[in-house]
């Protein structure tokens, strides 16, 4: 048996903003999905890679896999069409990982400074037994719930109903390692709220934690971060400088 990953990679990027998917955006020189896929490979742990992508794009996302594999490495990436949601992504994924895969990571190409290190601890977490594990940090701002914003405010300001104890909150990351039948049947049981963004969860823990199935917390790695905005974007660009000058 073996651990394969499926890295989605099917969003627009709407909130960055530019003219292609956000997986075939440049970082310093190279595709997020390549380096995303690249730091899978280098955890050393997994088979394969699925790759989730816009039906509109395969080609170009096919492209950026030349013989198959992860580019420099050994490691063979399957590169399929993902859905309307990010979890009807991952389904899709799902769906085209081998046969001989009990455990799969869940990854997303916009976390593509993602350390190795980190992944494998992910995966290293699930063979020794721990069926769904979640990277994350501490969250280090005050957290306020707030509730309906009222039409009267002119202003758009929204009433604050409490302030939540941050000291039981993470923010929660990815690679995300699983069981693989645990997923399978998390995704089977969700699988009606996966077609629309308002019911669609936005993460595949949510969906075992659905299920009643306990989910682990390991620690999380700052580089893991999502490149959701161009700050985030220029923010990256500034990490990666930092690697190379050490
Ligand atoms: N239908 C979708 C939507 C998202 N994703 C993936 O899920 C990850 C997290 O999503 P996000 O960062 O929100 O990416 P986008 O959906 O592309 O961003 P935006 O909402 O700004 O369009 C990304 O790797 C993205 O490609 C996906 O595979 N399929
Ligand atoms: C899976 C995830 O990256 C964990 O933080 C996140 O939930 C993805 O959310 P998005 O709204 O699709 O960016």
């Amino acid at each position: 048996m073996t651990s394969a990953a499926v890295l989605t990679s099917a969003g627009s990027g709407t909130r960055l903003g530019l003219d292609v998917p956000k997986g075939l955006v440049e970082l310093a020189g190279e595709t997020l999905v390549v380096r995303a896929a690249r730091g899978l490979a280098d955890a050393a742990c997994l088979s394969s890679v699925v790759v989730t992508v816009p039906a509109a794009t395969l080609d170009a996302f096919t492209a950026q896999f030349p013989g198959g594999v992860v580019p420099g490495r050994a490691v063979p990436v399957r590169v399929v069409p993902g859905g309307t949601t990010r979890q009807a992504s991952v389904a899709a994924g799902l769906a085209a990982l081998d046969d001989d895969v009990d455990v799969v990571l869940v990854h997303d190409a916009a976390r593509c400074l993602t350390p190795p290190a980190l992944t494998a601890a992910v995966e290293a977490a699930v063979r020794s037994g721990r069926r769904a594990v979640v990277p994350a940090l501490p969250v280090t701002d005050t957290v306020k719930h707030v509730g309906p914003r009222g039409d009267q405010e002119p202003d758009g300001a929204e009433p604050v109903l409490a302030t939540v104890d941050r000291g039981d909150l993470r923010a929660v990351q990815t690679p995300q390692g699983f069981d693989r039948a645990l997923l399978d049947a998390a995704h089977r049981a969700g699988a009606h709220r996966g077609a629309a963004e308002g019911s669609a969860v936005s993460d595949d823990a949510g969906l075992v934690e659905a299920l009643g199935e306990p989910v682990w917390v390991v620690p999380g790695d700052e580089r893991a971060l999502k490149i959701t905005t161009p700050r985030d974007l220029a923010v990256a660009e500034v990490l990666l400088r930092e690697r190379s000058l050490r």
